[in-house]
């Protein structure tokens, strides 16, 4: 199996209102995958459908395979969360430690002894790049990192569940040069051994770290919705 995510003519609509799409495209395994276009093309909204979590008002059609599964929309698919992670623009980093940051979201997909839990976060805290940064600190709050280091963070706390595909979305955005490079360091690391989506809005950075590039462009006006009596 080559392609861990496959979308065919996915469209995003509020009500008769064509928001996004149509746009075809597939992640192949331990690929880096840019999505490009104007602001309001429906990037991050692609994204959310990506992992079934569009909001409400918002309905999509079109094709949706995750790992040759079809993923049927508005179904709240718990499994496909922990499969495909979306990791979302602003670092949400939660009170508590930075260990503790790391582990949620592990902590509600696998059932384990403590020290298995904190194994698999150690582990994701060196994929995402701020182990050498974090290792003596890992009880110190989350909130006393500075944003490269959060964006970091979130990446470990998503790398921690294993995904199959990893969802990013503008991660450097709001970071000055230091950061986006450690930033693109990290997610550059992960080239072959994740299939990775990149949301950016910086050609150079597309060009950096991915192999091939999508552009969503504003929306094709959609059929009207099929009502059903
Ligand atoms: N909940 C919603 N209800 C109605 N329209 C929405 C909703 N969420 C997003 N949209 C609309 O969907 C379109 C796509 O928005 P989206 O945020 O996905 O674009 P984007 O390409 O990520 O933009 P940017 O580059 O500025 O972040 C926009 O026209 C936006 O106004």
């Amino acid at each position: 199996m080559d392609n861990i995510i496959t979308v065919r003519q996915l469209r995003v609509r509020s009500q008769n209102k064509a928001l996004v799409g149509p746009v075809s495209f597939s992640l192949g395994q331990g690929s880096t995958t840019g999505l490009c276009g104007p602001s309001g093309a429906g990037k991050s909204t692609v994204l959310r459908a990506l992992v079934d979590l569009l909001p409400s008002g918002l309905t999509r059609d079109g094709d949706l395979q995750v790992l040759e599964r079809t993923i049927a929309p508005g179904k709240g698919d718990a499994d496909l969360r922990a499969k495909v992670v979306l990791v979302p623009q602003t670092p949400v980093v939660f009170g508590g430690s930075i260990l503790d940051n790391a582990l949620f979201g592990l902590r509600h997909v696998l059932r384990a002894p403590r020290e298995v839990l904190r194994e698999r976060a150690e582990q994701a805290l060196h994929e995402a790049g701020l182990w050498k940064e974090v290792s003596d600190r890992l009880d110190s709050p989350a909130h006393t990192l500075s944003a490269g280091q959060r964006q970091r963070l979130c990446l470990a706390r998503a790398l921690a569940l294993e995904p199959a595909a990893l969802l990013l979305d503008e991660p450097t955005s709001a970071l000055d040069e230091q950061s986006r490079d450690k930033v693109e360091e990290s997610i550059a690391a992960l080239h072959g051994r994740r299939a990775v989506l990149l949301v950016s809005h910086d050609p150079a950075q597309m060009e950096r770290l991915c192999d091939t590039t999508v552009r969503l462009d504003q929306p094709v006006a959609a059929p009207p919705a099929v009502a059903v009596s």
